[in-house]
């Protein structure tokens, strides 16, 4: 028994697609034998998508395994690729992406995808981090670390050169940090020298750093502004697969931008209901 999968990348944040009425009665088992890069096809992550065509703009219901098994609510590369595949499959330049984070409109622009990506915040009780206030440029691991949700947690750290840091080493401890009850993503950030900044990722739930996230670059514009280190708008972020922007509007709401594309479309193998 196979289920057939459509491999999608936002900045090389890559994912395997799966229409959410393929019946697959193990999702995390699935998620840690596929995105495996050396026994499976290799991805940052199973996406779900449950296409509702009866709405206008469509709506998709979207759910993120992640190669530990685990599901995440919210993922901004993710929902990218979410809504540039229920665009393809119904011709609108318009969705709506359902995610355990919200109800977010994607919009076709100009060849890229733009996410709505909600409204991040430093509320400690909504990172979640323990801590009586919001934590800013607090010392953990040798970073300068501000802890924020844009729809996931990250700590994020300003340094001179995010090449010069060993992130592999350095981001575990805060990932798992007693601070944070529900773990946490790290993102680093550098000056690119032209106003916008190079990231850097090290993901909860692939336990690994990735070559983009979404939810990061919006979590570095953010803080960058709070700690006054820019005012642009679009805040133009590097990850190491591609070119995002992130804009905000006059109620701190954030979107984000950035190309997605399709790579290739196959089959993964089902064992059995038990098994998989
Ligand atoms: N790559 C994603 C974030 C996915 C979720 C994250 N790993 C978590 O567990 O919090 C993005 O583009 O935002």
């Amino acid at each position: 028994m196979t289920v057939p999968f459509q491999k999608y990348h936002g900045t090389g944040n890559d994912f395997l697609i799966i229409p959410a009425d393929e019946y697959v009665s193990n999702r995390g088992a699935l998620a840690e034998r596929e995105c495996d890069r050396e026994e499976g096809v290799g991805a940052d992550g199973i996406l779900y998508l449950a296409l509702e065509e009866r709405f206008s703009p469509p709506r998709v219901v979207m759910t993120l395994v992640q190669p530990d098994g685990a599901t995440a609510p919210m993922c901004g590369n993710g929902a990218r690729c979410a809504a540039e595949w229920a665009m393809r499959r119904t011709g609108a330049d318009s969705v709506m992406i359902d995610t355990q984070a919200g109800t977010l409109r994607a919009d076709r622009t100009d060849g890229d995808i733009t996410i709505e990506m909600g409204t991040p915040t430093f509320d400690p009780k909504a990172v979640p981090v323990r801590a009586d206030e919001p934590v800013f440029e607090q010392e953990i691991e040798g970073l300068e670390v501000t802890m924020v949700n844009t729809g996931v947690p990250h700590a994020v750290a300003f340094v001179d050169d995010v090449d010069d840091i060993d992130l592999e080493a350095v981001a575990p401890p805060i990932r798992y940090g007693d601070e944070f009850p529900a773990g946490t993503n790290v993102t680093i950030a550098s000056p690119d020298g032209s106003g916008g900044f190079d990231q850097r990722s090290y993901e909860r739930g692939v336990e690994a750093e990735t070559d983009s996230c979404g939810t990061g670059a919006v979590g570095i514009a953010v803080v960058a502004r709070r700690l006054g280190r820019t005012d642009a708008d679009p805040v133009d972020v590097h990850p190491p697969g591609g070119h995002l922007r992130v804009s905000f509007n006059d109620r701190g709401n954030a979107t984000l931008t950035g190309p997605v594309e399709h790579e290739f479309d196959g089959e993964v193998a089902i064992k059995s209901p038990t098994e998989l």
